[in-house]
């Protein structure tokens, strides 16, 4: 019988996106590109499409933890990520079963927390009470943090509108526990770049990279932060990581398409099936 070497695995704490362009969907779509079985804990079902999210079902908090308990104990996590955690019970929940497995700092599995909010349409996609327990709980505990700048208005009042204020950003979430904090331009729409920005208390990286004219950025966020897991998980360093997810994510808004009546998603196929270049 032949045999061959499991590739590295990485899990996504996310919720689901019935339109296929966001969540969960983009998450297991960019592991796979990036040559990593992806596996899932969900926490909540949207109903969503390219216009907008109609609806939220949260899963029981002791649902999530299950889920993460069984792939943990039976098939290992090289490297994890977050998404909609939906409510601060969720997050104690989920971060409870992290601390069991050694996921997050402190144990052996790097952990992305990117503390999605809200969809790009505003609905919110986080209960109030989990913004406190993003910061209590998710942050302290995360090898990186990935903020777009909605978040950090919303996590820490500052209203960054321009590639200066970005490091103040950093700074703040930094002050909350991660590792690295990346804080991610894409809203700065009067930049002709998108140039993001990684820290971590004392080094600063700028990730420089073109702002192409497309409104089809739906899941922009959640590649970014699948593909830099992907690396995570496969034993790339944080910074390392960061630059390869922004090479891919780049390409993604590059090959973007469009879906429906509203805004199309990025495209993590396109080393299957170029479009563009
Ligand atoms: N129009 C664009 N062209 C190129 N890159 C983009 C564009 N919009 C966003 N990005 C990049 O996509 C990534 C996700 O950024 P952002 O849109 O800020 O996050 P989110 O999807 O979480 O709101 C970042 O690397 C950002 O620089
Ligand atoms: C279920 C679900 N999860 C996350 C998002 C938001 O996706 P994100 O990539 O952070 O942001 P946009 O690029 O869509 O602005 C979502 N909509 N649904």
């Amino acid at each position: 019988m032949h045999e061959s070497t499991a590739p590295p695995t990485a899990l996504t704490i996310a919720g689901s996106d019935s339109g296929g362009s966001a969540g969960m969907h983009a998450d297991l779509r960019t592991f796979f590109a990036c040559g990593v079985h992806g596996m899932t804990a969900v926490t909540a079902v949207t109903v969503q499409n390219t216009v907008g999210v109609t609806g939220l079902v949260e899963i029981p908090p002791e649902t999530v933890a299950a889920q993460i308990d069984a792939v943990a104990s039976d098939i290992g996590v090289g490297a994890a990520k977050t998404g909609v955690l939906a409510s601060a019970a969720t997050i104690d929940a989920a971060l409870d079963s992290c601390d069991r497995h050694g996921i997050g700092r402190g144990g052996r599995t790097p952990f992305v927390v990117d503390p999605v909010a809200a969809s790009r349409s505003g609905e919110p996609l986080l209960r109030p009470d989990a913004l406190d327990a993003l910061r209590r709980r998710a942050f302290p505990r995360a090898t990186l943090a990935t903020p777009n700048l909605d978040e950090v208005r919303l996590l820490t009042g500052i209203d960054a509108r321009t590639r200066g204020d970005l490091l103040d950003a950093a700074k703040a979430i930094h002050d909350f526990g991660p590792e690295w904090v990346l804080i991610k331009s894409g809203h700065l729409l009067d930049d002709p770049e998108c140039v993001d920005l990684l820290f971590n208390g004392t080094e600063s990286i700028e990730l420089p990279g073109p702002r192409y004219a497309t409104e089809h950025t739906h899941g922009a966020g959640d590649v970014f932060a699948s593909a830099i897991t992907a690396a995570l998980a496969k034993g790339a360093s944080v910074p390392d990581a960061v630059r390869g997810g922004k090479r891919f994510v780049t390409r993604s808004v590059a090959d973007a398409y469009p879906l429906g009546s509203g805004v199309g998603p990025v495209s993590t196929f396109w080393r299957v099936s170029p479009r563009s270049y």
